[in-house]
């Protein structure tokens, strides 16, 4: 067989492939990736299902390389060629002599080209006759674009030639020069300078030889530290791409096209369609813990961009939402839901989406779950959190919807800090001015996630953002959740404004005295809060997550409209209690605001700091009722007026409560 010199050349551009590199054994020697063979799990083969490692591997990989003949295309490309030429039997009869051993790779590749014999217009006619697209096997393009589209590079490596191979390289997006195969051999005629006729092929390519593929993913590795390469073939050559040192770290044997025994024992996973891979790859499964009224527009939000057919690589479309039962309208709240995806109780009118499915085990709803939301009222989160220690995946990205915090007898604790400890994930947290309903509405609002990852961030701006939601990033989650916690209690003080039938003024004066509080409270708590001298870009209560969400509050939140009722009521010389009204005029919603106003003042006792916020000190005896609505006006005195703290009350009931979990009375009540 003659090589590429004088009068002999290539069809084929030779700037279209990967560099020739150093010979085969310096490579392969060179190579640091030494296989064993590695843990398929469950014994011998065949592997129709992965194990954890072979699925780990897959997921990671960050490089794929395929064979064509019979994986990516569902022919033997000579073969094909030999049909096309007349004389396809006999160049099966050389082909299945090499598939047995019976003859050399180099030999058979010899016989094979000697017995077609064709001229560079027998190939144009082939490939005429054979369009690219005609050749594939159905799913390889889709699987191999979605690769392409994680970032994973795809290589493909042939024992086949060049000639016939690079349409379908090219059908199947992938660059030319992640091409690895044999190049045919042309005697050129010395007047036209034109190839004539078929002399054999270049033996300096890898892929005509023994042990080629193994040394092309060696040399591939040498250009690029790739940390896990994957072979996908349905051959024996293909599986030698893990049985040489220098090689993939894992084989997937494909028989969509043929099954060899041999291959099918041999391989970490066999496979029969492209289809099992390309759903094998990763992609994020939403859990919404909460299915109240915010739960409930966000899962909304989400579903949407889930159930979005150009996410079909990053989400899968399900979300399943967490949903405390009850009996509504005398059926199963989480029936209910399913069968109208709608929440009727907590966000009536609103479309969730088909793709929503609310489950009443908390466990249930987080099973595989890669992303889990809590939105869920603040009182309640502790219980749930504990039941779900030991269930979650080490891996998952948690965010936080809720506006609260705890306070323990050790301090005060955000619901992102309970939630970093008790299931060791990082938390960011989504706040912003985000009335419910009108985000189930479609209408324009602005959110802040606030992240210590920015990874994990931007997956959740990702999954969060539509076209009339809109979020910002900001790097500190405790400025925002301080921001979207202490709101809710100048939002009770904005209600007994209302409530004492004040205007815009008075409103406004109690706001900023308000955000002038929650901004000092929080940073006094939380020295690493983002707190400029002026507005600034880089102070967090300039988000939305501060001072757009204390006016939107402060207008129309439920804390607000439950605290004008409260003082209306005592005006009118029927006085009631916040769990009253919350019973009457939220319908099972919950109100955070006076939870969080004790919460608050049983800190600002402890630490002697109840006269240094007036507002919040003031708030919280009215909520106390130990002084009248009308007090706000006056915070600056009332606040010094000396009385039996209600801080002493509210850390005596805080305490209790943490005992028995029991009821208080009018007052609203924290679940341990
Ligand atoms: N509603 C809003 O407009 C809004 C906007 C932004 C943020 N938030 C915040 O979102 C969080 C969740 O509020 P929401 O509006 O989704 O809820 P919600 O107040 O509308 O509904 C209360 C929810 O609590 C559930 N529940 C009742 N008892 C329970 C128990 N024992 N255990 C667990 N769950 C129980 C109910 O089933 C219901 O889903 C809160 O922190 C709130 O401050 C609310
Ligand atoms: O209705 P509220 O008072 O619980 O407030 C709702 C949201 O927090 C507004 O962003």
């Amino acid at each position: 067989m003659r090589k590429v010199g004088e009068g002999v050349r290539s069809l084929i551009d030779p700037g279209n492939t990967l560099p020739h590199l150093p010979p085969p054994q310096e490579v392969l020697e060179s190579a640091a990736s030494a296989r064993t063979s590695i843990d398929a799990g469950g014994g011998p083969g065949p592997h129709l299902v992965p194990s954890d490692r072979v699925l780990k591997l897959w997921r990671t990989a960050q490089a794929v390389c395929f064979d064509i003949d019979c994986t990516v295309a569902k022919n033997d490309q000579l073969d094909l060629l030999a049909d096309f030429m007349g004389v396809g039997e006999q160049v099966a009869a050389i082909t299945n002599s090499a598939m047995d051993g019976s003859m050399s790779l180099e030999e058979a590749l010899e016989q094979r080209l000697a017995v077609i014999n064709c001229t560079p217009a027998d190939i144009q006619g082939f490939l005429k006759a054979h369009p690219a697209e005609s050749r594939l096997t159905p799913g390889a393009k889709e699987l191999i674009q979605q690769l392409q589209r994680r970032g994973v590079a795809v290589y493909l490596i042939s024992g086949g030639f060049r000639e016939l191979c690079l349409p379908i390289v090219r059908a199947l997006g992938v660059p030319p020069k992640n091409l690895f195969a044999n190049r045919m051999n042309w005697q050129v005629d010395d007047d036209t300078g034109m190839p004539t006729k078929l002399v054999g092929f270049d033996l300096r390519e890898p892929t005509g030889h023994q042990g080629g593929k193994p040394l092309a993913i060696a040399r591939l590795r040498e250009l690029f530290p790739y940390e896990t390469v994957v072979m996908v073939g349905d051959g024996i050559t293909d599986l030698e791409a893990v049985q040489e040192t220098g090689g993939a770290d894992m084989f997937v044997g494909f028989g969509g096209v043929v099954a060899r025994e041999v291959v099918m024992q041999a391989a970490d996973w066999f496979v029969t369609d492209f289809d099992v891979l390309q759903e094998s790859l990763p992609r994020h499964r939403v859990a919404m813990i909460g299915s109240g009224a915010w739960a409930c527009a966000a899962v909304k939000l989400i579903a949407e961009n889930t159930a979005n057919p150009d996410n079909v690589d990053k989400y899968v479309p399900e979300v399943r939402m967490y949903t405390y039962e009850e009996e509504v309208e005398g059926r199963w709240l989480t029936e209910l839901i399913n069968e109208r995806h709608e929440n009727i109780k907590y966000m009536p009118g609103c479309f969730l989406g088909a793709n929503v499915v609310a489950c009443s085990d908390l466990v249930e709803t987080v099973k595989d779950a890669t992303v889990l939301v809590f939105c869920a009222p603040h009182q309640f989160i502790h219980r749930m959190v504990k039941t779900l220690a030991g269930h979650v995946s080490k891996d998952a990205v948690a965010i936080s919807l809720i506006k609260g915090m705890r306070v323990r007898p050790d301090g005060p604790q955000l619901i992102s800090e309970l939630i970093r400890k008790e299931l060791g994930l990082d938390c960011s947290v989504l706040m912003g001015a985000n009335i419910a309903a009108d985000i189930a509405r479609g209408e324009l609002s602005e959110a802040t996630i606030a992240y210590s990852v920015l990874d994990h961030a931007l997956l959740l701006q990702d999954l969060f953002e539509r076209p009339s939601f809109i979020i910002t990033l900001v790097p500190d989650v405790v400025g925002a959740e301080m921001c979207g916690t202490l709101k809710n209690i100048v939002a009770l003080a904005a209600g007994f404004v209302e409530g004492l039938g004040y205007g815009p003024n008075t409103k406004a004066a109690i706001m900023r005295q308000g955000l002038n509080e929650m901004r000092r409270f929080a940073k006094a708590l939380y020295p690493t809060v983002r707190r400029a001298a002026a507005a600034s870009s880089d102070d967090t209560f300039f988000e939305s997550c501060g001072v757009a969400d204390l006016i939107a509050t402060c207008y129309g939140g439920r804390n607000r409209l439950v605290a004008r009722e409260f003082v209306a009521a005592e005006l009118a010389g029927a006085a009631t209690t916040f769990a009253e009204l919350e019973a009457k005029l939220l319908n099972g919603q919950k109100l955070q605001g006076v939870l969080t106003s004790d919460e608050v003042q049983a800190i600002l006792f402890r630490r002697g700091w109840e006269k240094d916020y007036p507002l919040f000190t003031t708030v919280n005896r009215i909520v106390n009722g130990q002084l009248p609505g009308s007090s706000i006006v006056e915070y600056k005195s009332a606040a010094l007026l000396p009385m039996h703290s209600s801080a002493d009350q509210s850390a005596d009931d805080l305490r209790s409560l943490a005992i028995s979990g029991g009821s208080n009375g009018g007052k609203l009540v924290a679940a341990a």
